[in-house]
């Protein structure tokens, strides 16, 4: 990648990594996964390469999520692999960027520290920090500035974020530990249940995505899948169906839906109907689960849309917030915060 000589944003998802850069748009897109050697604790892989390796990697070699959970599990990992993502993305040039970084909701300080550090380590001249529900909203399009009530509901991997924004703030918000990759550990747990098969991450979230389904659809479509027969110890392939798979997510999307009622029911009566006239938008990976925005109108009677490119509003977001920075320039040098909380 030619080296960048523009200020940028990160998303550091708990799934993928993305980097925005002003005036250039998304110019890295990749998971969030390590391999690590165990015994020297040197980085074997990172990105796309280390995704491949999950699950079967020999007894010295760890390939992991240091976000998996939403929050920064090991700090050291991510702090190390925001390094090498920020470092590949301005390449070899003495260019000090301006980095703002979206972190997953619930992040201690001490985590939010670590961000900034690995980043003004990788060569940030300034680091600031926005709110994954504010930089999804900016990316849906939303002018937040207004003194309007929107909705967002950002399903990632690790977390759903539901957030009433108005007026640059989070009114009322509610973070869960369940989104695409709680589906998918559903997923595993009903095959393993149903057909006695023990299926891989990656087999569970290719059914999720080929087929998967939180509203029925009108006609029940099959996918071939293999795995571990649990019985014989063998190999195994069997066909699940959409229906199943509807079956499977019930508990998740439930949780989901539930929040988003939740959320509703404390926010103020004015924003309330506001968002009632323009609707909730989805962002995230997960709102492209199929019939999920079907299913939320139909729960909520509030019209519900996924927002023009789910899974890169975040980080589009992050990248328009830039522009306000200037704004807010009078803060502590190295750290910096949008959106009110940090
Ligand atoms: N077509 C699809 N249908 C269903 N789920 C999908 C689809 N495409 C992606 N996903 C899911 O979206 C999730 C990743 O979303 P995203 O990239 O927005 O997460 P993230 O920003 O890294 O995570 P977080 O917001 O929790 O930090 C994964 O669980 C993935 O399986």
């Amino acid at each position: 990648m030619a080296a960048l000589k523009t200020d940028m944003g990160i998303d550091l998802g708990t799934a993928s990594i993305l980097v925005y850069a002003k005036g250039k748009g998304i110019v890295l897109n990749e998971p969030s996964v390590v391999a690590i050697d165990q015994n020297t604790k040197q980085f074997l892989a990172v990105g796309e390469e280390a995704r491949k390796m999950l699950g079967r990697t020999p007894g010295n070699i760890i390939a992991m999520r240091p976000l998996r959970d939403g929050v920064i599990s090991d700090y050291e990992v991510t702090e190390k692999m925001l390094k090498y993502f920020i470092q590949k993305a301005i390449g070899k040039s003495f260019f000090k960027p301006r980095i703002i970084v979206c972190v997953p909701s619930g992040v201690t300080e001490v985590e939010k520290r670590a961000v900034v550090e690995a980043s003004t380590q990788a060569g940030a001249k300034k680091t600031y920090l926005i709110e994954e529900p504010i930089a999804a909203a900016i990316g849906a399009g939303i002018d937040i500035t207004q003194p309007n009530g929107n909705m967002v509901v950002d399903i990632g991997g690790g977390t759903t974020d539901v957030a009433v924004i108005s007026l640059g703030g989070m009114v009322v918000s509610r973070s869960i530990k369940v989104a695409g990759d709680e589906c998918d550990d559903a997923i595993i747990r009903y095959i393993r249940k149903k057909h006695n098969v023990m299926i891989g991450e990656r087999s569970a979230e290719e059914l999720k995505m080929k087929i998967g389904t939180a509203y029925k659809r009108d006609k029940d479509i099959t996918m071939e899948i293999r795995g571990r027969n649990l019985v014989t110890g063998l190999p195994k392939t069997i066909i699940v169906s959409s229906e199943e798979i509807l079956e499977a997510l019930e508990e998740p999307i439930t949780n989901i839906v539930d929040t988003v009622h939740a959320v509703l029911e404390r926010t103020p009566p004015e924003l309330a109907a506001d968002i009632g006239n323009t609707g909730i938008v989805m962002t995230g990976g997960g709102a492209l689960l199929y019939g999920l925005d079907k299913l939320i109108f139909e729960r909520t009677g509030i019209p519900t849309r996924i927002a023009d490119d789910p899974i890169e509003c975040v980080a589009i977001g992050t990248g328009k917030a830039l522009d306000w920075v200037d704004v807010l320039d009078n803060s502590i040098v190295g750290e910096e915060s949008i959106g009110g909380r940090y």
